[in-house]
């Protein structure tokens, strides 16, 4: 691996790459994501040199491929690393040695780009640094291995919302990589020292790691109101026949899991709320369980939304007084004596009695609120709202989504639970499944009302009920970073954060400013956001 006595070398040799104020940048391998890198940098307005080890072989394959890459040079691999000095390695890590070895002496002080992802999760090394192994003189920079091919061709598609993960002990050659990258369109996220990239290459492999609670827990709550309306609707009593089991049965389980899955988004915030009171400070950290809870947020809220955009198209298709005859009023008709009974008389619906008409207008409305904020919790919608607007449709309008959701079932049931005894309160559906919601909005509204909401403030400003050592007040001020190893728990959190900063500050002592951070050793999470958007 290289050293720092390498940089004078490394900078004379960038002096040399400028032709016309443009930078050469190097790539060798000749593979699919080797040309969509080229084209991505040439159309970026750097000069490329592709090496490969039969580049005679490969002249036709690339023009042929875009017109883009008829700048491109393509030389051999030895060419490649002379006349380059930061050089992508667009090879498969198994070929590391076998086509790089002969070059150790000619990569000496390059900066080498590793953006190779694994088979497998787990690994003794990673690739880069299997790679600073072959080529020991080198200065190896782990990047890119989250960017699909695909997304460095679509120009339009990935915007400022794609991340390039940076890693390398090297700082200067961090920079230098990031600089590139940002010059591409990306935003980067400096992880620090070369060991994250362990970390880089394991995350990639990952698939919908963060749903598997979510989309579990949520079948588990599915299958508890089906066993539940099956026993009421068709043990207990027989008021459904089986063909309806389709539509209006399967609606019944459906909205209820909707619902009780949207409280389950909201309730961790609560018992978070409660934990930090508890404890008079937020600097003690959350049990795992709870931790792992909020992590997982964004999954059940978009779970809960799914469920709730299906009750919706089920409701509206079964929309008709024969569904739900106690929304609409009834028909009388009146036979007049000429009249046989068994003759078809012409007979017209009743119009919706304010019920029908109040549930279906509080629902659309519950579910136009609560798209908005599925929808800007995509993450190229959210980055385009600032942290108050982001805050604003995340904490308030998602808990007037709730009360609404709440209101809606209310209407449909409350008429009927004034009629009922207790024990038969228990059995109506409608009043079971706003019991948690319920729980939820009582506890939010409690939290958020003085004096508990002063309170809770302070904590989350830093103020501690235990400590003797306040933090001065303009620190509190600042957004409160937290400086994490970059570890599994972190790789995971970080989908569930909004990433605010990067200053390496300590967790009992904040520190002020993001210049005294030379070298971040790890990303750093804003953890008032999170504190707040809980
Ligand atoms: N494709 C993608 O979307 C992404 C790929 N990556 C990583 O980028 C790297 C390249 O991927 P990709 O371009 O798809 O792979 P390809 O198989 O398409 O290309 C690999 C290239 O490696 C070169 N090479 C050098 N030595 C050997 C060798 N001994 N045997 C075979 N090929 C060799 C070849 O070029 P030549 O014959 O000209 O020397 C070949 O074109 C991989 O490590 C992958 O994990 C990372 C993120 C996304
Ligand atoms: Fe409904």
């Amino acid at each position: 691996m290289a050293n720092e006595a390498l940089i004078p070398l490394m900078k004379q040799k960038m002096k040399t790459d400028n032709r016309e104020g443009r930078t050469t940048l190097g790539i060798i391998g000749t593979g699919n994501f080797a040309v969509a890198l080229a084209k991505r940098l040439t159309m970026s307005g750097y000069d490329v040199i592709m090496g490969s080890r039969r580049p005679e072989a490969r002249q036709n394959n690339l023009t042929m491929i875009s017109d883009c890459l008829c700048g491109v040079e393509l030389t051999s691999i030895a060419e490649c690393f002379r006349k380059a000095s930061i050089i992508f390695v667009a090879l498969h890590m198994e070929d590391f040695k076998i086509t790089l070895e002969p070059f150790v002496d000619a990569a000496r002080g390059k900066i080498l780009i590793d953006v190779s992802n694994r088979e497998h999760p787990y690994a003794a090394i990673s690739n880069a640094e299997h790679l600073a192994s072959v080529l020991k003189h080198s200065i190896v920079v782990k990047g890119f291995n989250s960017i699909s091919a695909y997304t460095l061709e679509s120009f339009q598609e990935s915007g400022s919302s794609h991340k390039v993960f940076i890693a390398s002990n090297d700082s200067m050659a961090r920079n230098k990589v990031a600089d590139i990258a940002k010059t591409m369109g990306f935003s980067v996220v400096d992880l620090g020292g070369i060991r994250s990239a362990r970390f880089m290459e394991e995350f990639v492999l990952r698939v919908f790691s963060h749903w598997k609670i979510p989309i579990i827990f949520t079948f588990g709550i599915f299958n508890l109101w089906s066993l539940y309306i099956v026993y009421l609707y068709f043990i207990e009593a027989s008021v459904f026949q089986w063909e309806q089991v389709f539509l209006k049965v399967l609606n019944k389980p459906l909205c209820m899991t909707a619902i009780t899955v949207l409280a389950i988004t909201y309730l961790p915030s609560q018992l978070a709320s409660i934990v930090q009171v508890y404890n008079g400070t937020k600097h003690k950290q959350f049990p795992r369980f709870l931790a792992t809870w909020l992590k997982s947020r964004k999954q059940f809220g978009l779970i809960s939304f799914f469920l709730i955009t299906i009750h919706v198209i089920a409701s509206t298709v079964m929309m008709s007084p024969t569904y739900y005859s106690s929304w609409f009023r009834p028909v009388t008709v009146t036979v007049p004596a000429n009249v046989s009974v068994s003759q078809v008389l012409p007979v017209s619906p009743g119009v919706m009695i304010w019920k029908g008409e109040a549930a279906c207008l509080v629902g659309i409305t519950a579910f136009v609120i609560l798209a908005i904020v599925a929808v800007t919790s995509i993450p190229s919608v959210g980055d385009s709202l600032n942290w108050s607007e982001w805050r604003c449709i995340h904490s308030k309008l998602s808990l007037a989504g709730l009360i609404l959701t709440v209101g809606h079932v209310c209407i449909m049931g409350a008429p009927n639970w004034v009629n009922l005894e207790t024990l038969k309160l228990f059995k109506s559906i409608t009043f079971l499944s706003i019991l948690l919601p319920l729980l939820v909005i009582l506890l939010r509204l409690t939290f958020g009302c003085p004096p508990l909401s002063g309170y809770l403030r302070k904590i989350r400003r830093g103020w501690e009920r235990n400590s003797e050592s306040q933090i001065s007040p303009l620190v509190q001020e600042e957004p409160v970073t937290i400086l994490h190893q970059f570890d599994e728990k972190m790789v995971n959190g970080y989908q569930g954060v909004r990433l605010e900063s990067s200053c390496c500050c300590d967790n009992t002592a904040p520190a002020p400013s993001t210049s005294s951070c030379n070298q971040p050793k790890s990303v750093s999470f804003n953890v008032q956001c999170e504190c707040s958007a809980v």
